[in-house]
């Protein structure tokens, strides 16, 4: 309030960081002069390899610790100075939820409940099940949380994070240790939440995952951004590559190298390379496989494979995506 407008499009953004830095005490330099910019209604991967800075990006974030430098605003509000006004509006789920076992699951989120002072107690049962209702956790209830499998603890969290309306949800790593079914359940709940039109952001170091759920994704190693945008714009920087399926590779390459393509890797049966940059539009493919035949190669399959976050990740940083926190 009262400070000027230095992004018109800043009412989008519901989250937005500026040089956002952290340095820990050790001197361990963990995010590095952050820009990060999240459009409302996304849902916006914040992917990096373990030790790339997310879990301490998002502390950040949510006020949890001090920036040692830059700043940054969640709902349009700086942080932490308006932790009390905005966290209200934003349900967190990092590190796992605190769940105490003896306790049933509904149980749990009662006391969640009850642990906000805005709450109305006549109203908490009603909230409670909906919150339930909504995580696919209804049947399951009653039962004591330790009982729980881990995805199920799992939505329990997101069922604490949800016992309000929430304008934007912020989860850590919310697949992470959990085998596929859980991790299904997760991302199809995501799914839903995003389509009642609350922003998700949420950080994986699973980049199929990203690709499966979000509309949005930052690229984060070693503290720094390398890069932000939409999902489907992150993959199309990057071209695919020619796959062709044959047993005669060796002329199969041969040709391919005469049409430009580059890098080429035989494998058994299996021929793949980089297509050439398109100067003057993409190179024809039709054209290439024509060649092929021509050349009396037997072709069993053509086609190009997508780029995928992983490439775009080895090709901004020229480091594998498995780096080493
Ligand atoms: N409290 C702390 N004190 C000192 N160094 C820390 C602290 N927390 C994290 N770090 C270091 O900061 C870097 C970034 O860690 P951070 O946990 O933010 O990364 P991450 O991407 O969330 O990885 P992970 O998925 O493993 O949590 C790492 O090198 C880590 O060792």
């Amino acid at each position: 309030m009262g400070e000027p407008m230095t992004q018109p499009s800043a009412g989008d953004r519901v989250i937005e960081t500026r040089g956002l830095t952290k340095t820990y005490r050790g001197g361990q330099l963990a995010v590095d002069r952050l820009d990060l910019a999240v459009p409302r209604g996304s849902v916006f991967g914040f992917l990096g390899p373990n030790g790339s800075g997310k879990t301490t990006t998002i502390r950040m974030l949510l006020g949890l610790i001090e920036p040692s430098a830059g700043g940054a605003r969640l709902l349009g509000e700086p942080m932490p100075r308006a932790a009390r006004r905005v966290l209200p509006r934003v349900g967190a789920l990092i590190e796992g939820p605190a769940l105490y076992g003896f306790l049933s699951g509904r149980d749990n989120l009662v006391r969640y409940d009850a642990a906000d002072p805005a709450t109305d107690p006549r109203t908490r049962a009603r909230r409670v099940d909906h919150a339930l209702e909504r995580v696919g956790l209804a049947a399951a209830a009653r039962k004591k949380a330790r009982a729980y499998s881990l995805g199920m603890k799992q939505r329990l969290g997101l069922a604490a994070a949800l016992l309000q309306p929430r304008e934007l949800l912020v989860l850590d790593e919310p697949t992470n240790g959990l085998d596929p079914q859980g991790m299904r359940e997760i991302r199809t709940l995501v799914r839903e939440l995003a389509g009642d039109g609350t922003t998700v952001f949420l950080s994986s170091h699973l980049l199929d995952e990203i690709e499966q759920v979000c509309t949005h994704a930052a690229v984060m190693a070693r503290g720094r951004l390398v890069t932000q945008g939409t999902v489907a714009a992150l993959s199309a920087g990057t071209r695919g590559r020619l796959v062709v399926g044959t047993p005669d590779t060796a002329d199969a390459a041969r040709v391919l190298k005469e049409h430009g393509v580059t890098d080429l890797v035989v494998a058994q049966e299996r021929v793949t390379g980089d297509l050439p940059a398109p100067a003057g539009g993409p190179p024809d493919l039709a054209e290439v496989n024509a060649a092929l035949v021509r050349s009396g190669v037997r072709v069993r399959a053509f086609g190009v494979e997508r780029a995928s976050l992983e490439d775009v990740f080895v090709q901004l940083t020229g480091e594998g995506f498995d780096v080493a926190g």
